[in-house]
Order: C-alpha cells, then sequence, then structure tokens
C-alpha cells in the first residue's frame, strides 16, 4: 500500500498524537450514533491507550469529558474505542469514513479515517482473531475448540447502533465495543455463561478482544452469525402493516425470554431481596425520574405520580429473586430464525454503569421492557394500534409464564414500577437520540402516571 502511512505508536508519544486529531475528534466524536453525550459539548479529550494493529491502523481508547451542563445532570466521562487509519489519499469506497486531515503533529497532511469501514482492516482483526496472541495491551483470545475459517469477507452493518458490528462472510459477527468500561462485558460474560449452560437461545461466544490498558476491559466479541434472521422489530411493524396476527409470535417469544431467564438463574447466584432493598430501589428509581426530568423538562408534570407508582416497591415483601437478566429487552433485540427467538445484546443499558448492569435484577424487568416494545411499535405503525399492543402484551406474558411456571401479571406493583422505569429512561434514550421519538415513551408516562384501578390485583400489562 503505498500511500499507506505507518503509524508507529511508539514514534508518535500520545501528546503529539492527540495533538493532531483533537481538532478532528471534537467535531467527529458528537456525529457518530454510538456517542453517548449527545447534546453535550466535547470539553476534554485525552488518549488512555494507542496500539498499533497493522500498518497504517491504529487501536485507540480516547477519553472524552464533558462539563455539566445547565440542567444540573452529572458530569460524564467517558472511554471510547477507535480504530483509526490513515492515508494520503482515500480510495473512493473509504469516502464516508473520512475524519479529516490533522493540520499539525505526526499525522499532518494525511487523511485520517475509521478503520472498521475499511474492508482491509476488518479482515486482520479476524486474523487476529484466527490465531490468538497480543498486540501491547490488546489480547485476542478464542474458544479453543472453534477453529475459525481464513478469507471471510467483512462488511460493517449499517444497523442504527450503539456499537459497531462486523459480519464475516455471513457466518460470524463481531461486535466492537465503541463505549468501553473497566470489567468484563456482560455481551461476552453472559452468553458464555448461557452456553455452558446448555442454552440454545443465545449465540455463544467465539472470540473476543480485550485490553488491561488503561485497566482490564472487554473490547470485541464475536460470535455466530445468524443467517436469514428477521429481528422482532421488523416483523412487528410488518404484522402492523399488513393487518396480520403477532400474537402466536409474542407467546413464543414470551417462552424464549422465559427459557433464558431458567438458564441465567442456573448460571448465575440467585439474590432474594428484603423490604430494605425494595426501598432502596424504589429510592433509586425516584432518583432517576428526578435526574431525567431535570433534562427533559416534558418529564417534570408527571414526575410525582411516577414517583408513586415506583414507591410501590418499597413496601413489598419477598418477591421473586433477583437474578442476572438481560437488562435492555426489547423487540431489537430478538431475532427469529427457523421459526424459533434468540435474544442477542446482553450489554445492558448502554447508559449504566457495568457494574450496576452486572448486578442480578428482578426478571420482571426483562419483560416490562419487551411489554414496553409492544407498545412503541403500536405507536410507531399508523395508525395507532392499542389493541394490537394489548394482545401481544397478554400474549408474551402466557408465554413467559407457561415455561417460567409464574405469571409475571401476578407481580403487577412490580411490573408496574419496572415498566415506568424503563420508559424513564426511554425518555432520556429519545431526547437524547431520537428526539422525534420523544411522544413515544411520553405516551406511556402519561398512561404510567395515573393511578391504576382501585383494588386491582391484575391491571392491564
Ligand atoms: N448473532 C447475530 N446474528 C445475526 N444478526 C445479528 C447477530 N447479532 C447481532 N445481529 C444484528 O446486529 C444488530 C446490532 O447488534 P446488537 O448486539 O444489538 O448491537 P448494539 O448493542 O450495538 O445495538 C442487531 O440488531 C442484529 O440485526
Ligand atoms: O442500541 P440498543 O439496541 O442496545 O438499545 C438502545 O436503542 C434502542 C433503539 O434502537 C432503544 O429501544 C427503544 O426503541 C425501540 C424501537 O426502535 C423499541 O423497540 C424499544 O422498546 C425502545 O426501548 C433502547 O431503549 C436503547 O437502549
Amino acid at each position: 500500500m503505498p500511500n499507506t502511512a505507518t503509524l508507529r505508536p511508539s514514534g508518535l508519544g500520545a501528546g503529539s498524537l492527540l495533538t493532531s486529531l483533537a481538532d478532528l475528534l471534537h467535531g467527529w466524536l458528537p456525529r457518530q450514533r454510538w456517542f453517548a453525550g449527545k447534546g453535550r459539548p466535547v470539553t476534554e479529550l485525552a488518549l488512555l491507550s494507542v496500539t498499533e494493529l497493522h500498518p497504517g491502523c491504529l487501536h485507540l481508547l480516547v477519553h472524552a469529558g464533558h462539563a455539566e451542563p445547565p440542567s444540573g445532570e452529572h458530569p460524564l466521562h467517558d472511554c471510547y474505542q477507535l480504530l483509526l487509519g490513515a492515508h494520503e489519499t482515500l480510495p473512493p469506497h473509504l469516502a464516508p469514513a473520512a475524519i479529516g486531515r490533522p493540520t499539525e503533529g505526526p499525522l499532518a497532511g494525511l487523511m485520517v479515517y475509521d478503520a472498521l469501514q475499511d474492508p482491509r482492516s476488518a479482515a486482520l482483526l479476524l486474523e487476529r482473531l484466527r490465531t490468538p496472541g497480543t498486540a501491547g495491551a490488546l489480547a485476542f483470545e478464542r474458544d479453543a475448540k472453534v477453529l475459525l475459517p481464513s478469507g471471510l469477507t467483512p462488511r460493517l452493518l449499517d444497523a442504527e447502533q450503539s456499537n459497531s458490528s462486523v459480519v464475516y462472510g455471513d457466518t460470524y459477527i463481531l461486535k466492537v465495543f465503541r463505549r468501553v468500561q473497566p470489567g468484563i462485558n456482560p455481551d461476552l460474560e453472559v452468553p458464555g455463561a448461557l452456553a455452558r449452560q446448555g442454552c440454545t437461545r443465545v449465540p455463544a461466544p467465539v472470540a473476543w478482544v480485550r485490553t488491561s490498558l488503561p485497566w482490564d476491559a472487554t473490547l470485541a466479541v464475536l460470535q455466530p452469525y445468524l443467517r436469514g434472521a428477521e429481528d422482532g422489530w421488523a416483523q412487528a411493524l410488518g404484522t402492523l402493516a399488513s393487518g396480520a396476527d403477532f400474537t402466536d409470535e409474542a407467546y413464543e417469544l414470551g417462552r424464549a425470554t422465559a427459557e433464558v431467564h431458567l438458564a441465567l438463574a442456573a448460571a448465575f447466584p440467585l439474590e432474594y431481596p428484603d423490604r430494605r432493598q425494595h426501598r432502596e430501589l424504589a429510592s433509586a428509581m425516584r432518583d432517576r425520574i428526578d435526574a431525567v426530568a431535570r433534562a427533559v423538562p416534558q418529564l417534570q408534570p408527571y414526575a410525582p405520580a411516577l414517583g408513586s407508582a415506583v414507591g410501590a416497591l418499597a413496601g413489598l415483601d419477598a418477591a421473586r429473586p433477583a437474578q442476572r437478566i438481560h437488562g435492555d429487552l426489547h423487540l431489537g433485540q430478538v431475532l427469529r430464525t427457523g421459526g424459533r427467538w434468540h435474544l442477542i445484546d446482553f450489554e445492558g443499558e448502554p447508559a449504566r454503569p457495568l457494574p450496576e448492569r452486572r448486578r442480578a435484577q428482578s426478571p420482571i424487568r426483562d419483560v416490562a421492557g419487551m411489554l414496553r416494545s409492544f407498545d412503541y411499535a403500536a405507536r410507531t405503525g399508523r395508525p395507532w394500534r392499542p389493541e394490537w399492543s394489548q394482545r401481544c402484551r397478554e400474549a408474551y406474558c402466557a408465554g413467559y409464564a407457561a415455561a417460567a411456571g409464574w405469571d409475571p401479571r401476578q407481580e403487577p406493583e412490580l411490573l408496574r414500577a419496572h415498566e415506568t422505569d424503563r420508559a424513564v429512561y426511554e425518555v432520556l434514550y429519545e431526547a437524547r437520540h431520537r428526539p422525534d421519538w420523544l411522544p413515544v415513551p411520553m405516551a406511556a408516562i402519561t398512561r404510567l402516571a395515573e393511578r391504576p384501578p382501585a383494588g386491582s390485583r391484575r391491571p392491564t400489562p
């Protein structure tokens, strides 16, 4: 590659590399779908680690900090994973990957670009995983039982994602985590544990990338690609458009969720929350309502009523044991192939700290996430179809009950509290990422803020 710059970290010095890139990253990072600090200017940038993956391709962990915004939210600090290439000129197929041409520092005059969009760099990543080893602080590891084939053609997914994924020859998919936190990522930990339980509802990790600098963290996970699978969101919208029924699928989805929960309960320790823990959970949910209401003024009028909905948790005695769960379950996280549902993306809610996402939680939280998703689908399709959502919600709970042996509808306070917490999360998510969608969770907020009928033990799910 005659016009490839050799980016040698040893010859670059983190300071001078950052000088080269800082202006470009200030502009480029906030435009990325996976950038978490939407709406907040980046006020600090620091390079946490730099590794040369191959000549012309650098692996970077970059710290991006935001000053405290006027709304009173906490300052946000994040670490992002970048793969950067630099060429004198970019071939036309890499034009959309361009980040910019630094005017100073070691990369001055070269065109820096997002190397994950470069098929050559993506192919070399898979090569690294085929033959385990290290590159600086990065470790490329794989399941010793799996032999990865060479020469699979890479293609970067252009899905609306929180991370970036590369599909190799429709055989494997590599998820490169964009936002990196210290510790094992649950998207490696949980599917690995489920595979050891013999659970076939979740694709098992076959290879992964870790780093030990600036701390131990998971950087990427490779798993089998479910060829021809369609996600639940696309299917749900399809039936809404065609008028077809989705209740059988919703019932099967409930069964699949329960099966995964049973396997998770067997794989990880259970916890039995007492009254104090329920009070703490209710208080954490109230804090979240207040924080989101400060950031999204539309939520403010509903905050007191939502606080009462989650406050009902505080009076609960022993409920279901808490266990590891999916943590961000919705119709986009379930794939159907061969008439069978699979669950993917066990990262949990990307905005939450990793230790919180790895905690045992009520399985009702996942149920609530999926119930919210039926509501999303019914409101996104035109016209609004509340009866479609209601039938799916009932069928999903019935399917769940058939496999789990208990019915989520028998825990109405818990379900309502978790659905409220989830809708509040969605309000912030939409305000940050897709302001046009804000009315969807806000409609649920209006419903959840109403008092449930007196004496009702089994409100509509
Ligand atoms: N094992 C898989 N087989 C087929 N497609 C997959 C698989 N894993 C993920 N996908 C596709 O990639 C998309 C993004 O994956 P996901 O894990 O949800 O990433 P993110 O956390 O970045 O949103 C999914 O919506 C799905 O379409
Ligand atoms: O990127 P992830 O899939 O990890 O999840 C985030 O993005 C989701 C949207 O892509 C968001 O889900 C919300 O919108 C969905 C429709 O697009 C809907 O089905 C979900 O019920 C709703 O929560 C998810 O909350 C967010 O974490």
